[in-house]
């Protein structure tokens, strides 16, 4: 039997898991981060499941990493999904407006309710929920206006409970839920890796480069919208078209990097992740 690519820690997904409950036990909206490079690998399946009947507000955070069209024609597939996507790039602060509006509309209704029981109206309470790395820090910085969480390049990085304001109508906990691994879904497995939203996970960096490597020559040669241009040629004079993800690797290392296979695969890996490659959907919406 070979070994999955990628593997979690024991005891790691039950302790996450039981942590948010605890967290969404407190809250009347959940505002919920995806990557807008993987907007359904980044989808939990038990996340409806865990929200119950609170509102929800679904972000599509670093919009600036993928092109414009394609935050459109997600946009538009959420529509059919009778879902409303609303994109942030909470590192430059866009979009932030749009979800305090949205807490605060959801807000309105919870208060509505109480007052139809006879009851005061109070702040709504938010939580913001997301896989590690995916910017959950970062836009409950932008909608405090200030930096209070420390919002950190390493994936899973945890803080204690704490309420604070955003406005005289909301109040949101300063730590984001973590949503624990999907632990039967390899392939989305591979895309968390690629993009880094995987928290803590051991993976094959060679396995998970190649997965890239193949995902964008798949794009460029079905969805050249989804991509800006041939990057990997760009990048490193070499163009995909003639191998495989793997072989493409190899043949880098042996041009560029002293055969270092793996130090290729991670200096690929990196370009991906700070967006030297370009901006690139690496999902698309499915037809
Ligand atoms: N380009 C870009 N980078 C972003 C965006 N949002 C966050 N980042 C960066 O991504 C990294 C991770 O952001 P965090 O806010 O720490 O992510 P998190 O989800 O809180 O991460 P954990 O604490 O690991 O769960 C940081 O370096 C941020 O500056 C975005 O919209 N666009």
């Amino acid at each position: 039997m070979t070994t999955p690519a990628i593997q979690w820690y024991p005891g790691h997904i039950a302790k996450a898991e039981k942590a948010l409950l605890s967290q969404l036990k407190l809250v009347d909206v959940v505002l919920e981060v995806r990557d807008a490079r993987i907007p359904l690998s980044t989808h939990h399946p038990q996340v409806p499941h865990w929200i119950g009947t609170k509102a929800r507000v679904l972000v599509l955070n670093r919009m600036d990493m993928i092109p414009t069209l394609m935050r459109n024609r997600w946009t538009e597939w959420f529509q059919t999904q009778g879902e409303e996507a609303l994109f942030t790039d909470a590192q430059h602060g866009k979009g932030i407006e749009a979800i305090a509006q949205a807490a605060q509309n959801a807000g309105a209704q919870m208060n509505q309710r109480r007052h139809d029981r006879g009851m005061l109206p109070r702040p709504v309470r938010a939580v913001v929920l997301g896989f590690p790395n995916v910017g959950k820090s970062a836009l409950i910085n932008r909608l405090l206006k200030r930096r209070v969480v420390e919002s950190a390049r390493r994936a899973g990085v945890t803080r204690q409970l704490r309420w604070v304001r955003i406005s005289d109508q909301i109040e949101l906990l300063d730590a984001p839920g973590v949503l624990p691994s999907k632990l039967n879904d390899q392939e989305a497995a591979f895309k968390l890796a690629i993009c880094d939203d995987i928290g803590e996970a051991a993976y094959d960096n060679q396995r998970v480069t190649s997965t890239l490597i193949d995902l964008i020559k798949g794009l460029q040669a079905t969805t050249p919208d989804a991509i800006s241009g041939n990057p990997l040629r760009s990048r490193y004079e070499l163009d995909p078209a003639e191998f495989t993800g793997e072989s493409y690797l190899h043949a880098l290392a042996e041009q560029k990097y002293q055969n270092d296979v793996e130090r290729t695969a991670r200096q690929i890996l990196n370009d991906f992740r700070k967006g030297i490659l370009g901006s690139i959907a690496l999902e698309l919406p499915p037809n």
